[in-house]
């Protein structure tokens, strides 16, 4: 199974050297909520390959989710698979996980902005931070659900509100934008994209996503004229997706991927393994916002070190700049939500 361990060559390197699990260990517990979704599916498929996990729990509001745990489950893999659907069972599903997906809710059609999910989707994050307040209080939650700069807080909020706040242990799921970055700077320069390493900083939607260039292993160069073209396509990736699936949903595939790539570094790190790295939205004022996407490093009980963002170009920083204001608003609005 693929996944990634790292070695923080520089301290914004988000990840590095490919790694493929061989580990015996597979004590984990892992809840996918949403799990029979466009994203869940392949996310859950690509979870039952690792040896890592010993349980894995479906969870979905829809009824047919015992099918989509019965056909995961004849995978030749040892994680155990569960199926869980209706409200009255997303507490079981959740119960003793140590690491929870979220990719619950609505996806965009054309011409919506993330954002425009708020209204549909508040609720759903809300609703399982509440289940994982008490029965999983101490799982590391990675949340997918659009949009991710109001839902991370909207999950905070509701943790805290339940004396179970821990802020370490709460991500947006950002690594899509990471791994459009590799793909995309790759493709332009001619390297491997699997060897490219770019972080992405700021939020999840639009001007909100900053990819850092500059700090790009191996290290690239572009006009100014290119850069800014690379940047506008890492930040417009999503709703490229949502345009040419026209209508039928937005990016599941690459994002089944992408979660699973979060999630096994999450499982990765609270398996003991060290210099695990991810890119994550998480509870931070390093750029005066309260929420913002930085390198981390994962250990047991989550964010073992916010790695920071480092020296930025003078492009970047107005980057940064823009996306500071979008920020707070988005999250003032899931705050405001939760009150
Ligand atoms: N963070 C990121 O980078 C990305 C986030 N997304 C977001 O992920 C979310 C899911 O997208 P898709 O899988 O394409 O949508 P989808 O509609 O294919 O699947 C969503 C699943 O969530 C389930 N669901 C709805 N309410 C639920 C609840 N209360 N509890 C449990 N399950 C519930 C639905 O039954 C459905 O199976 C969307 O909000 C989308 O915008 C999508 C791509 C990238
Ligand atoms: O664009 C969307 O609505 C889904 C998403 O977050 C992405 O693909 O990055």
């Amino acid at each position: 199974m693929f996944s990634r361990i790292v070695k923080p060559t520089s301290a914004l390197a988000c990840q590095a050297t490919r790694h493929f699990s061989t580990s015996k260990q597979n004590n984990t517990k892992v809840t996918v909520v949403g799990a029979a979704g466009g994203i869940g599916q392949p996310l859950s498929l690509l979870l039952k390959q690792s040896d890592l996990i010993s349980e894995l729990s479906l969870y979905d509001i829809v009824k047919h989710t015992p099918g989509v745990a019965a056909d995961i489950s004849h995978m030749n893999f040892p994680a155990r698979v569960k199926g869980f659907t209706g409200p009255e069972q997303l507490r079981d599903s959740l119960k003793g996980s140590q690491v929870v997906i979220i990719p619950a809710g609505l996806p965009r059609k054309p011409g919506m902005t993330r954002d425009d999910l708020f209204t549909a989707n508040a609720s759903v994050v809300r609703d399982v931070a509440l289940a994982v307040s008490e029965v999983a209080p101490t799982a590391l939650v990675g949340i997918i659900t659009n949009p991710v700069n109001s839902c991370v807080p909207i999950f905070c909020e509701v943790m805290r509100k339940a004396g179970k706040l821990d802020p370490n242990r709460i991500f947006g799921v950002s690594t899509l934008d990471l791994v459009r970055a590799s793909a995309f700077i790759g493709e332009a320069k001619g390297l491997n994209p699997k060897e490219v390493n770019c972080p992405v900083i700021g939020g999840h939607s639009g001007i909100s996503i900053v990819p850092l260039i500059s700090q790009c292993q191996p290290a690239v160069q572009f006009s100014q004229d290119e850069l800014a073209k690379m940047v506008a396509r890492i930040q417009d990736a999503g709703t490229e997706v949502v345009k040419a699936k026209a209508g039928a949903g937005s990016a599941t595939l690459s994002m089944g991927f992408a979660g699973a790539r979060f999630a096994l570094s999450l499982i990765k790190a609270l398996s003991g393994q060290s210099n695990v790295i991810e890119c994550a939205y998480v509870m931070s004022d390093i750029a005066g916002t309260k929420y913002f996407a930085t390198p981390l490093i994962l250990g047991k009980n989550g964010i073992e070190k916010n790695l920071g963002i480092g020296k930025l170009s003078n492009y970047e920083q107005e980057l940064v700049n823009k996306a500071i204001p979008e920020i707070k608003d988005n999250v003032a609005k899931g705050e405001q939500f939760v009150k």
